[in-house]
């Protein structure tokens, strides 16, 4: 079976290129995964965890050897990283990125790398590191992707195939459009987050404070959690759009703040909020319990999938959720969910000895 892409390169891998590190491998989408860091634990971690094959801490010639390169450094570091890298990159070899800013990174990085689309997965955590990667993370996530008119049809069509094939969604939107919308829907929020912590941590009753935080302050502060060297360049790399939010922000807060002296017209927009909050489309990942998958090759026989099944059966592991993610002409890849990180150990065994094959 010839996976999609040949040696994918992974720069920057933490929490979002550790997950798409290991999308590509558990849906067997590239030759050889090779991870490049400016942290030599990061990148220690990513082989101990299996999310790399190889780990460089110097670019060098094998990035000539790329078929796919993916930036996932912090976004304020990824016009330094493309001049690095731009002279060792294949004439032919496509590029994207993953930061959450697109205007400017855009503009720094397709005149560098060859066949370069910006990308923007709407996935994250507050979770950084590449500890926390996962390859569900990404799973039926909104991925925008930001074409240009200097965007060749090869980038367009390689990243786009690359977003499907980790099990998202493409969306195309230019770059300065994407900035004005992520100013609102995820850069404000952030900032937001920031400032009721700020509020709490210079309070004199902040202990009490703490105490006494329930669902509304944890649900609308979990992203303050996340990585702050990260977060830092995504507020400031996208300053413009986000000082115009702000802006916005501030008058809704006035609007807000008057409308307490009129109950009836606070209840039309708390009534208006609940709407549009309950209309939010449901992302399926978030739903589902927690699942422990496996990733299994499977040749493509007549009966295999029972004699997996049969095998996993007599040894009392129970699959939860079976998906077929490959259908080739030589074989196939099965994902099998199990309830328990246990019974997921369990099964690999089972399998292992039954002579599959398991990244
Ligand atoms: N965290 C999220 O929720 C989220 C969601 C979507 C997109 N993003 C974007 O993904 C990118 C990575 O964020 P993350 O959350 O994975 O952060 P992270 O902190 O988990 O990982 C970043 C990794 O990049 C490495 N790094 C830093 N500077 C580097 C450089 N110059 N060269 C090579 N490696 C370098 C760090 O050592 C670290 O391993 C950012 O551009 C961010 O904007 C993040
Ligand atoms: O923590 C999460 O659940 C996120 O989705 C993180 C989040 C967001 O809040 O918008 C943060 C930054 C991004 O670039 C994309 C996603």
């Amino acid at each position: 079976m010839k996976p999609l892409f040949g040696k994918v390169g992974v720069f920057g891998v933490g929490l979002l290129g550790g997950s798409v590190a290991l999308g590509l491998k558990e849906r067997f989408l590239a030759e050889e995964v090779h991870a490049y860091d400016q942290d030599p634990l990061a990148l220690e971690k990513a082989l101990f965890l299996g999310v790399a094959d190889r780990v460089h801490t110097e670019v060098g010639p094998w990035v000539g050897e790329l078929s796919l390169g993916i930036l996932a450094a912090p976004v304020g570091a990824l016009a330094e990283l493309g001049k690095a890298l731009a002279p060792w990159a294949h004439p032919e070899s496509l590029w994207t990125d993953v930061g959450s800013v697109k205007a400017k990174v855009v503009a720094a990085l397709e005149g560098l790398l060859p066949h370069y689309l910006g990308g923007h997965p709407m996935a994250g955590s507050e979770r950084a590191g590449v500890e926390n990667a996962h390859a569900g993370l990404l799973q039926n996530a909104v991925w925008v992707l930001t074409p240009t008119e200097r965007t060749s049809p090869r980038a367009r069509e390689g990243v786009r195939r690359l977003v499907e094939a980790l099990g998202a969604y493409p969306l195309e939107v230019p770059p300065l459009l994407h900035d004005e919308l992520v100013a609102r829907i995820s850069h404000l929020p952030y900032l937001l987050a920031v400032a009721l912590n700020r509020l709490v941590a210079h309070s004199p009753h902040k202990d009490l404070l703490m105490f006494l935080a329930a669902g509304g302050f944890r649900d609308l502060t979990r992203v303050a959690s996340g990585s702050p060297r990260m977060s830092r360049d995504m507020v400031v790399e996208n300053k413009e759009a986000l000082k115009e939010a702000i802006e916005e922000l501030r008058e809704v807060l006035l609007e807000l703040e008057g409308l307490l002296d009129e109950p009836e017209g606070l209840l039309r927009a708390a009534e208006e909020a609940k709407r549009t909050r309950d209309s939010l489309p449901i992302v399926r990942r978030s739903l589902l319990p927690e699942m422990h998958d496996l990733v299994v090759q499977v040749p493509d026989r007549p009966g295999e999938i029972a004699r997996i099944a049969t095998a996993l059966g007599e040894a009392g592991v129970n699959i939860k959720d079976i998906e077929v993610l490959t259908i080739r002409e030589a074989a196939g890849a099965l994902r099998l969910s199990f309830a328990t990180r246990e019974e997921r150990e369990r099964a690999r065994r089972v399998l292992q000895e039954a002579g599959y094959r398991l990244p």
